[in-house]
Formats: structure tokens, C-alpha cells, sequence
């Protein structure tokens, strides 16, 4: 099933990266979390960003999201983090073209007592957390809204208030929540933790069918069997460094994940997908 499209309210200059980050540092505190690191994202270049507790994943979100900005550039080149090809955003114009779904969103969401389904979703499209009297809500966004619920599986879930659902029923909702936009990628922050074998399963489907229809994955995770083939770029974090960064058969390998989890990993190959137990 596909979305209508209602276009975003702005431009975007033509052939820009999803995501281009160049020598990027950031610092918490007194320590360096992300150093020196760079990455960039085409449109249809669907991406995972891998690594172990701790190597720095949740920053780098963060620094996507604009939640967090990097250390000035001492080298005097430009800005180094822009996404869809500006650097500059507006939180909620930013979500109209990149959709993120975090632990964080989720544990804000669920722990809203009242807030209903339909209206987490619908009121997505005022980057509001439910609607107020001020929000008019068309029957346009009304159908984006159950539509974007079915293309997840959730519309079921109508009615029921988010704190009531299961992990799994709230991480879908969270996802509809960012596809009422239609946004052309996704940004998932360990989308398949606390989900069931089934439930993680038929989420990764989920999943295949966005990046098939067009939207551009960016999946962290440190579980290398969330790699769903579509997937073509890896990422791989190390205390905040990028260890290894290129194609699937690069990077999960299994000298190079030891590395990165700092114990004997084996990787094995299952058709498209790739699997990494301890050796
Ligand atoms: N606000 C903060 N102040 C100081 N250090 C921080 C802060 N937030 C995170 N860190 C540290 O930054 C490092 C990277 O944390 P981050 O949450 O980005 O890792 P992660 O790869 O997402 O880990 P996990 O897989 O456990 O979620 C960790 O050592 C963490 O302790």
C-alpha cells in the first residue's frame, strides 16, 4: 500500500544526501563521545549503524535529529552535519522528511496515560504529542493517519490509549506516527528491542517494505540480525569512533565485529541475512 503524498511545505535542493556528516565531534561533559566521525547517506541508501553498548549510537541520533551539535570545526571548512542537504532546521519541518522513532519518543508516548492512538498519530502532523483545541484536523490528514496505521499493522489498536499497548503495538504506532508525512527516510533507534520473535519478525517485513517503496532506512542497532537485506551500508561504531565502514560483506566479518564487541564473534550467512553469536 502507498501514501498519497501531501508535499512538504519547503524545498529541498535537488540531489542532496539524506545525510551527510563530515569529521563530526561531539563532547558531553568533559568527555568525547563522537570523534571525528563521518558518514553520508543517499536517498535509497538504506543504512545500519552498528555497535556495542556504549560505542556511541544514541549520540549520533542525536546528533541526526539536530538534538545535539557538534564541536565547532577548527579546520575552517563548513558546516559538518546537514541533512537533506541543509544544516539549519526547524525540529518540526526536519520531521516532515525524516521520521524517527526512539526509545526515548516511545517512553514519552506510553507514559502519557490518556493520549489515544489515533491521536498520537494524527498528531503528528502538528509535532504535537495529542491534539489540542487549536489543531484542525482535515479528512485528509484523517485518512493519511489510519492509512499510515494500516501500512504498519496497527489500525486495529484505534481507540485504545498508548499506555496500555505492548511494547511491540507502541513501537508500530510510533512508526505510523512518523510515516503520516511520508517522510523520505526513517530513522529508527533500536526499533526491534523488547519485541518477540514473531513481533520482530513481521516488524523487519515492515520494515523491507518501506525501504522498497522508497523511504531511506537509517536502522541502529546493535544486533547484526536486524540487517534486513535492503540494507546495503554498514556503519560500525567503537568508542565513539567509526571502526569499519562499507558493504555487509566488509564489515560483518567476524575479525572485524570482535573487534567491535571486544570478544571472539562468529558471523554467519543466512541468504540475505547475517547472523553474529559469540565464538
Ligand atoms: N550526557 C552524557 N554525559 C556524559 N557521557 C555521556 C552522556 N550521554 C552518554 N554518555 C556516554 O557516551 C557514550 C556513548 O553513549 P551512547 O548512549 O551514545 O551509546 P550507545 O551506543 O547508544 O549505547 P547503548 O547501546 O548502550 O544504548 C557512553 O560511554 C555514555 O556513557
Amino acid at each position: 500500500m502507498s501514501l498519497s503524498v501531501i508535499p512538504p511545505p519547503h524545498d529541498i535542493a535537488a540531489g542532496a544526501s539524506v545525510l551527510r556528516i563530515d569529521n563530526a565531534s561531539v563532547m558531553r561533559g568533559q568527555r568525547l563521545i563522537l570523534d571525528r566521525l563521518s558518514l553520508q547517506v543517499d536517498a535509497g541508501q538504506h543504512t545500519a549503524i552498528l555497535g556495542a553498548n556504549g560505542s556511541g549510537k544514541s549520540t549520533l541520533v542525536q546528533l541526526i535529529a539536530r538534538q545535539l551539535y557538534p564541536l565547532v570545526r577548527t579546520d575552517g571548512g563548513g558546516p559538518n552535519v546537514s541533512v537533506f542537504g541543509r544544516d539549519r532546521w526547524n525540529v518540526s519541518e526536519l520531521r516532515q522528511l525524516l521520521g524517527i522513532v526512539s526509545p526515548a519518543l516511545q517512553l514519552d508516548y506510553t507514559s502519557d496515560a490518556p493520549l489515544e492512538v489515533f491521536d498520537a498519530v494524527v498528531s503528528g502532523f502538528f509535532s504535537a504529542r495529542g491534539l489540542g483545541l487549536d489543531h484542525q484536523v482535515s479528512d485528509r490528514m484523517r485518512e493519511q493517519a489510519q492509512q499510515a496505521l494500516q501500512q504498519i499493522g496497527a489500525a486495529h489498536l484505534i481507540g485504545r490509549p498508548m499506555a496500555t499497548l505492548s511494547t511491540g503495538e507502541a513501537r508500530r504506532v510510533l512508526i505510523a506516527r512518523a510515516l503520516v508525512h511520508q517522510p523520505r527516510a526513517l530513522l529508527l533507534d533500536e526499533p526491534c528491542a523488547g519485541l518477540d520473535m514473531a513481533s520482530r519478525r513481521r516488524f523487519l517485513e515492515n520494515l523491507r517494505e518501506l525501504a522498497r517503496g522508497g523511504t531511506t532506512l537509517m536502522l541502529v542497532t546493535h544486533h547484526v540480525e536486524e540487517i534486513v537485506p535492503e540494507i546495503a551500508q554498514v556503519l560500525l561504531l567503537r568508542e565513539g569512533r567509526v571502526l569499519r565502514q562499507g558493504s555487509k560483506a566488509e564489515v560483518l566479518t567476524g575479525p572485524t565485529l570482535s573487534e567491535a564487541f571486544g570478544m571472539p564473534v562468529q558471523v554467519q550467512r543466512h541468504g540475505d541475512y547475517y547472523a553474529a553469536t559469540p565464538a
